[in-house]
């Protein structure tokens, strides 16, 4: 049997992993130089592996159909996000296919947290201001009291919600599941837009579908309280981008944090780089040593069961 590993936060620590594979007599391919492959490289090599973890790559019905042609009897989706993944393909195809849920809800969550305090204090302002030798003191804005729009109410949402009622904030969360998901009490549903002018900021941490893309335009920017706030870490087309930087020049929306973009990574054009009110990641919030340990254990392990080995 051979496993190709594409994931990147697994390539990390894919030496700590092969003893195992070594152990079992699987051979296994994790490609270093390119961290997401092209589909060419990805029909090229999928088929040569009776299974595959996969990270951000288009793992597209080209690619399974190949894969099928080939060796390819299995493959896990490395992580929570599944946008990149064509399932239905794996289904006609009969290629047994599942994802990591319930992960990173805490990681995330620490993450959009630190978001939200980050645009309340302007803190990176203050740091960019320091480091230039200036001592600016922008007067920010206290969350007790504050309303945050939830967008996603899975595990990253409601942890997050958690966090955000532990500092005397008000959550109003919207997702279409939400009579089939965990309350707390403290917690209010609307459907999405109602009671978005309610909202100081918006924190979009749904996964990305059709329903949710570009869930954040120009028309519910319009409507959202003027200095808004707003935080992504889910998918950057959750946003559009160019409504949210017209949003930003005009001032209707006080700033952004955003961990994810609609092209990863950001490009060297975007004028969001040069957009002062705003603070970037680098879809890095899941990684954490334990978080990405123990997903790759997860990974392999559903992998090995698909592929039948003990
Ligand atoms: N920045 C990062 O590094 C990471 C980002 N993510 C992203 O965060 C997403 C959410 O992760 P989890 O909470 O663990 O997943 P989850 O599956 O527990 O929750 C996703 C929620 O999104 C909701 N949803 C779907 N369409 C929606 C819409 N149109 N409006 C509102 N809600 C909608 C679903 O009903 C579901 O409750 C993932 O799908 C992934 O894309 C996940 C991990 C790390
Ligand atoms: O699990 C997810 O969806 C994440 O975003 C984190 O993992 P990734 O960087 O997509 O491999």
């Amino acid at each position: 049997m051979k496993v190709l590993v594409t994931c990147p936060p697994m390539l990390g620590m894919i030496e700590s992993f092969r003893p195992s594979f070594d152990a079992k007599g699987i051979g296994l391919t994790a490609p270093k130089v390119v961290q997401t492959l092209s589909v060419a490289e990805l029909k090229e090599l999928v088929p040569r592996h009776d299974g595959w973890i996969i990270g951000d790559d288009p793992a597209s019905r080209e690619v399974f159909t190949a894969g099928k042609a080939g060796k390819l009897k299995a493959a896990v989706k490395w992580g929570i996000g599944v946008d990149n993944v064509d399932f239905a393909a794996c289904k006609d195809l009969d290629i047994p296919i599942t994802n990591t849920p319930d992960m990173f809800g805490a990681e995330v969550a620490d993450v959009a947290v630190g978001y939200v305090i980050a645009l309340a204090r302007e803190t990176f302002q203050i740091d960019r201001g320091v480091r230039a030798g200036n001592w600016p003191k922008p007067r920010g804005i206290s969350l007790a009291g504050k309303t945050v729009a939830l967008i996603g109410y899975g595990d990253i949402g409601r942890n997050t919600a958690k966090r955000l009622l532990a500092a005397d904030m008000k959550v109003i969360a919207h997702d279409p599941a939400a009579s089939r998901l965990p309350a707390m009490a403290a917690v209010e549903f609307a459907q999405w837009p109602q009671r978005l002018t309610e909202a100081d900021y918006i924190v979009v941490t749904c996964a990305l579908t059709p329903s949710s893309h570009h869930m954040i335009n120009a028309d519910t920017l319009a409507m959202a309280k003027p200095g808004v706030r707003i935080v992504n870490v889910a998918r950057g087309p959750i946003i559009d981008e160019t409504a949210l930087i017209a949003a930003l020049e005009s001032g209707h929306a006080h700033s952004a944090a955003l961990d994810v973009f609609e092209t990863e990574p950001l490009p060297a054009g975007s004028p969001l780089r040069q957009h002062p009110h705003c603070v970037f990641g680098s879809h890095n919030a899941s990684n954490t040593a334990d978080a990405v340990r123990r997903t790759s254990e997860i990974a392999i392990g559903k992998l090995f069961g698909f592929l039948g080995i003990q």
